[in-house]
């Protein structure tokens, strides 16, 4: 059989379908950005006609591109923004509303109850998750009590709940197989990460019938085949993990203590901590990094919500710059003497302050500041950021001591940032030679369990480094700087 693998990488701001030869070389690329809808302050949604058509689209160009046919390919594995919520009629196929975004806040009072409630503590101790509108839990409960009729066909079992694999997977297989896997299902504020089940407590408490729910499998489960009339010939779905999961396995994050930080629309850190669970005492998530072949593997999470995005405002918003990559060399320019510092808290703040109220701020602004020293505080805020959660997880896992943190995601291609997020976390970040290690992570998983791919320590001999950016700032700036992060932090959740 070949070793040709496809990945689809389903973001939150674009569908990219890639396919991989035996040798992990990126041999056809497919992508496709789509509207983002926000129909009030604080909501997010997306059309998901707009997803799926365009990762039909982007599959189609990535084959041609690769000058390839379906049947070429060996396997399909599936990556995809998390916690975002979709439902749709068993029947028709037709989603009941558009998808609600993991950014999306609408449910910021749904949380505000359960916290007052005191749910907090049983949803930790069973998902390692906190209470928050970014998991999907709250969402679909808003979504079946906001569409007529919905809750009622629910529980007749007449309607299905997925998250994006769940969806495509769905709709990629002519309706035939509702299932998800573990590391989607962990999201969901719905899922045992003990027990590896869905949690009749937790249903309860969020008001979701089960008989919506689809098939929770490990990440290298059978997910069928794609329906022959799709793409040419019938492909094998052979693995699915949610983005920040399979960045991790494409970053080659096996072992415990080995953390990954990717860079795109937010900032999501993961760190393995091995076969069992470690509870945070610093509000960072616990979460399943991956489930192989009944395996369960642990890691801590740090999710910021602004980290790409902060740049896309600058562009879309401000228009300040017409390319995201012009804000490197602004960046550069900007004048040193001028402290000016952003809280990207746009859409609320996420770990480790977990405030769904806060809203972004600048600070030290004076007469003289201008595009560039806003460009710099964007770019620094990331790196700000990240400096919090590797602090929490040092406190909570003693394996992270000497911590190497390996990147990846569309932000990293600014070497500003780069140099920046080692000078303020005072240690060593590793860029990868292949930055599409979210698509390469799901490759994986689908070329090994078609059998073409080699086992992990086979994938982990192949993983090269591009460029390791070693800390440069001295100390005393360094502190003097997080002092001005800390302070304007402070403030923001004060205001
Ligand atoms: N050179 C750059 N400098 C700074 N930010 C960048 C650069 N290139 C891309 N970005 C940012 O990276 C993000 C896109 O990354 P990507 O990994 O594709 O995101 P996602 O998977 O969330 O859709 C965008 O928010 C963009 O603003
Ligand atoms: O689409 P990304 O890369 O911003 O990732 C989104 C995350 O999965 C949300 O938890």
């Amino acid at each position: 059989m070949s070793g040709y693998v496809l990945a689809i990488d389903q973001g939150t701001t674009s569908s990219r379908a890639i396919v991989f030869d035996d040798h992990f070389r990126v041999v056809g690329v497919g992508q496709q950005e789509f509207a983002q809808y926000f129909p009030r302050s604080g909501w997010v949604e997306h059309d998901p006609e707009d997803i799926w058509h365009s990762v039909v689209e982007t599959v189609r160009t990535a084959l041609s591109d690769a000058s390839l046919s379906a049947s070429d390919i060996a396997g399909i594995g599936i990556t995809n923004q998390r916690e975002t919520v979709l439902t749709w009629d068993r029947a028709t196929g037709k989603p009941i509303h558009n998808a609600i975004v993991w950014q999306d806040r609408r449910t910021a009072d749904i949380c505000r109850s359960l916290q007052n409630d005191g749910a907090e503590e049983l949803i930790t101790q069973k998902t390692g998750l906190l209470i928050d509108p970014y998991f999907s839990g709250t969402k679909i409960a808003w979504m079946l009590d906001h569409v007529n009729g919905a809750r009622e066909k629910a529980e007749a079992g007449d309607l299905a709940f997925g998250t994006i694999d769940t969806f495509l997977l769905w709709r990629l297989t002519g309706g035939r197989i509702h299932a998800t896997d573990t590391t989607n299902a962990c999201r969901t504020q719905l899922f045992d990460i003990s027990a590896n089940t869905w949690d009749d407590d937790l249903l309860k408490l969020l008001r979701v019938p089960r008989a919506m729910l689809p098939e929770v499998k490990d990440c290298d489960g059978d997910f069928g085949v794609t329906d022959a009339s799709l793409f040419g010939a019938a492909i094998p779905i052979r693995g699915i993990a949610g983005d920040q999961h399979a960045a991790t396995l494409g970053q080659a994050c096996f072992e415990p203590g080995m953390l990954k930080s990717t860079y795109g629309t937010g900032c999501f850190a993961v760190l393995n901590t091995g076969s069992e669970r470690v509870p945070s005492t610093s509000r960072l998530l616990t979460t399943i990094a991956y489930r192989l072949s009944g395996h369960t593997t642990y890691a801590l999470e740090g999710s910021i919500f602004v980290a790409g995005a902060a740049v896309q405002w600058l562009r879309d918003g401000l228009g300040v710059v017409d390319r995201a990559e012009q804000t490197g060399s602004m960046a550069d320019e900007a004048d040193d003497n001028q402290d000016v510092i952003m809280v990207p808290a746009f859409t609320g703040l996420g770990a480790p302050w977990w405030n769904a109220e806060a809203r972004g701020a600048i600070y030290g602004l004076t007469r003289k500041s201008g595009p560039k020293e806003i460009a710099r505080a964007a770019l620094e805020a990331t790196c700000f950021q990240t400096a919090d959660l590797l602090r929490a997880m040092k406190q909570d896992f003693s394996g992270a001591k000497d911590t190497v943190l390996r990147v990846d995601g569309g932000m990293v291609a600014s070497d500003w940032t780069m140099q920046r997020l080692a000078d303020l976390l005072d240690a060593p970040v590793d860029r990868p030679i292949v930055l599409e290690t979210t698509a390469l992570g799901a490759a994986w998983i689908a070329g090994h369990s078609a059998g073409v791919w080699p086992d992990r320590h086979g994938f982990t001999e192949r993983w090269r480094l591009e460029r390791r950016f070693e800390p440069q700032m001295a100390a005393v700036e360094r502190g003097r700087r997080l002092a001005l992060w800390e302070n304007a932090i402070r403030r923001t959740l004060a205001a």
